[in-house]
């Protein structure tokens, strides 16, 4: 049983990211992230005519490991290992890769900078008391769903500072990152210190520049990465290469890592299990952890039932389809499900979410890095966890924990002998996220990756930093391109943001043109009953837009090579999260949308859902 501890006082210098892997270039060596600046990708030319280049099996195409040739056009759009691309010049201060530090209001010769992280994020985001519930009844469930489909968005290496070096103690490392608290206040004292790294950067193609840009681990492309990985190598530790199935550890979990650095396990209570999936974050929590196990159960279930309908199938063929039924299965939940909570339908439908597919290769389905702050919902995080089971008719939680003793705590799903998982889950569906507002939980913003002193982090000065490092304007830029609205004045916010949060931010932003991008936008009023105020929305639907209309192989897709028939995908088109939780977990009972709290609980067998027999072929 994990053990659980209490909440400890303040940090002094603390380590809280993981270790970076080593960046896998194109040619599929790999180096060391600190000695890259040139971008292997950009004097590389790959013919996606090339069978090799594309995955076929029995003559039928499916989806690359790494997205290689997805645009066949354009190889390299959405595949892992490729720049973000910036809706604006980058705000550098250097114009290279210096970060972004000055006011608007200085000048060449009396330069004013920004206020600091920390007093951004003590001013702004800081909560008194924990944060009131949400009042669109959204659960938690959808809060870490949420968390794993950006996880087959986004990742963003982090450079490779050497151990031996301390970016605190003012090591001039090329990636040092160091977020300094400089007036004592409520958690941290003056002097102390957030250990955090610049992201790895390479140089942009365009050979007049020497600008500096940050790239993507993973594909893009909605494809299940989080589960399959976004290589070859990394596919390969997870396929059992039996049956089409991935490798599993006792009780149908996800096979346990052999070598954890950099997996995200290193709660200080339970240091000992850590799981192996398609994303090193899945063990970062276990509401988390949860979705990646279903999903890989998914995986296998649907792969067994596929070997029975087809005994001739080798492991490959079993595997890629099944793959394909996964993929389509995430498509379909996120935008039926999913993106309906996160965006009022008037973004859903002026952004073309919902209407019908059709393949568009002009489309750059890469990632925008402006959508990377967009969709860091951090301020829905709970204060709490809570583990719960059916009691009687009820759903009742068991066991109500800090957040900050369960981060990188996988070891909460084997609890009650392997039920764990099960009441994670339950968990997740009875209770609800906080208010959609600007706010923090103290979780996150004062205890992220407690060390063995109890000493954690703050995730708002990171989301803020790390703006800045990337040289990414400010908010009001966004403002503008997404509503048209120019912002020169205090006023000029009110339509978007409260009066409060307006004083609040200008008690520390010299001008309204100062606001970074992440701040601005987690501050805006929601749009109707989405989560999304109307900066974020216009950043998140834009990115979705791209994820499906420039993807050959969304789920939808009537190209004849590539398509599901008409039987599969009106199969395909009955799944919900509900009915894949139903059979997956040993839960006899669920609501038949999980995304919300207010149920009713029905038996899981009036939940419909797929039937494989159209792939009976
Ligand atoms: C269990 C709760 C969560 C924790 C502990 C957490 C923690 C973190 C951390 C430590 C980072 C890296 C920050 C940086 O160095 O820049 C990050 C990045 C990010 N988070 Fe979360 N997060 C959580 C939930 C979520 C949720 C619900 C979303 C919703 C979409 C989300 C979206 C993102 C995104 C998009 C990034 C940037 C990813 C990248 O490109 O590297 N996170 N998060
Ligand atoms: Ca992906």
């Amino acid at each position: 049983k994990p053990k659980e501890t209490k909440r400890g006082n303040r940090a002094a210098s603390h380590k809280f990211m993981s270790e970076p892997r080593s960046h896998k270039v194109a040619d599929g060596s790999a180096r060391k992230r600190r000695d890259i600046d040139e971008d292997p990708f950009c004097d590389l030319n790959v013919d996606c005519r090339i069978a090799s280049r594309r995955k076929f099996v029995d003559g039928k195409e499916y989806r690359t490991q790494n997205g290689q040739c997805n645009n066949l056009g354009n190889f390299k759009w959405g595949m892992a290992g490729v720049q973000h691309k910036r809706l604006f010049k980058d705000a550098y201060d250097d114009g290279k890769w210096d970060s972004r530090t000055k006011s608007v209001t200085g000048t060449n010769d009396r330069i004013v900078r920004l206020p600091g992280a920390r007093k951004i994020s003590n001013a702004v985001h800081a909560t008194v008391a924990d944060k009131p519930p949400n009042t669109q009844s959204l659960s938690n469930a959808f809060f870490y769903f949420v968390q794993f489909i950006s996880h087959d968005i986004t990742k963003t290496p982090l450079g490779d500072v050497p151990a031996d070096k301390d970016c605190c103690a003012g090591s001039s490392e090329k990636f040092c990152m160091p977020i300094r608290v400089k007036v004592t206040d409520d958690f941290f004292s003056a002097g102390d210190c957030f250990d955090a790294r610049r992201s790895f950067v390479v140089k942009q193609c365009d050979s007049r520049s020497d600008i500096l840009n940050q790239i993507n681990d993973i594909t893009s492309y909605i494809d299940g990465s989080m589960v399959y990985g976004s290589s070859e190598a990394e596919l390969n530790e997870l396929r059992s290469f039996i049956g089409g199935s991935l490798k599993t550890s006792p009780a149908n979990f996800m096979p346990e890592a052999v070598n954890p650095t950099g997996l995200e396990c290193d709660n200080v209570n339970h240091p000992d299990l850590c799981f192996l999936a398609g994303d090193t974050r899945a063990n970062q929590h276990p509401g988390l952890a949860t979705f990646h196990t279903v999903f890989m159960r998914e995986h296998n279930r649907v792969a067994a039932d596929l070997k029975s309908l087809n005994a001739d199938w080798s492991d490959e063929k079993i595997f890629q389809e099944t793959r394909r039924i996964v993929v389509a299965e995430l498509q379909h939940i996120t935008f039926k499900e999913m993106l309906p909570k996160v965006l009022d339908s008037s973004y859903v439908s002026q952004y073309g979410l919902s209407g019908s597919y059709s393949y568009n290769k002009s489309v750059d389905a890469s990632l925008i890095q402006e959508f990377n702050f967009g969709n860091r919902y951090h301020t829905l995080m709970p204060a709490v966890f809570d583990m719960a089971e059916f009691v009687g008719s009820s759903v009742v939680n068991q066991v109500s924990l800090e957040q900050e003793n369960v981060f990188r705590n996988p070891g909460f799903l084997l609890r009650d002998n392997f039920r764990g998982v099960d009441q994670v889950l339950l968990g997740l569906v009875a209770n609800g996220c906080p208010f959609i507002n600007g706010l923090m939980n103290d979780a996150t913003r004062n205890f992220m990756f407690i060390d063995e002193n109890g000493k954690g982090s703050d995730l708002a000065s990171i989301n803020i930093e790390r703006g800045r490092e990337w040289g990414t304007p400010a908010y009001y830029l966004y403002r503008q391109l997404c509503g048209g609205v120019t912002i020169s004045s205090w006023t000029d916010l009110a339509i978007t943001h409260p009066a409060d949060v307006i004083a609040k931010l200008q008690s520390v932003y010299a001008s309204p043109k100062d606001v970074d991008l992440w701040t601005g936008i987690v501050t805006e009023t929601a749009v109707g009953t989405s989560i999304s105020g109307p900066t974020m929305s216009c950043l998140v639907a834009m990115q979705f837009a791209n994820l499906r209309n420039g993807d050959r192989f969304w789920y939808e897709t009537s190209d004849t090579n590539l398509k599901f028939t008409t039987g599969q995908l009106s199969e395909l088109k009955k799944v919900t999260l509900a009915r894949v939780l139903c059979d997956n977990l040993a839960v006899a009972t669920m609501q038949n949308d999980v995304f919300s709290i207010s149920g009713p609980w029905v038996d899981c067998s009036t939940i419909s859902g797929m039937d494989l027999t159209p792939w009976d072929v």
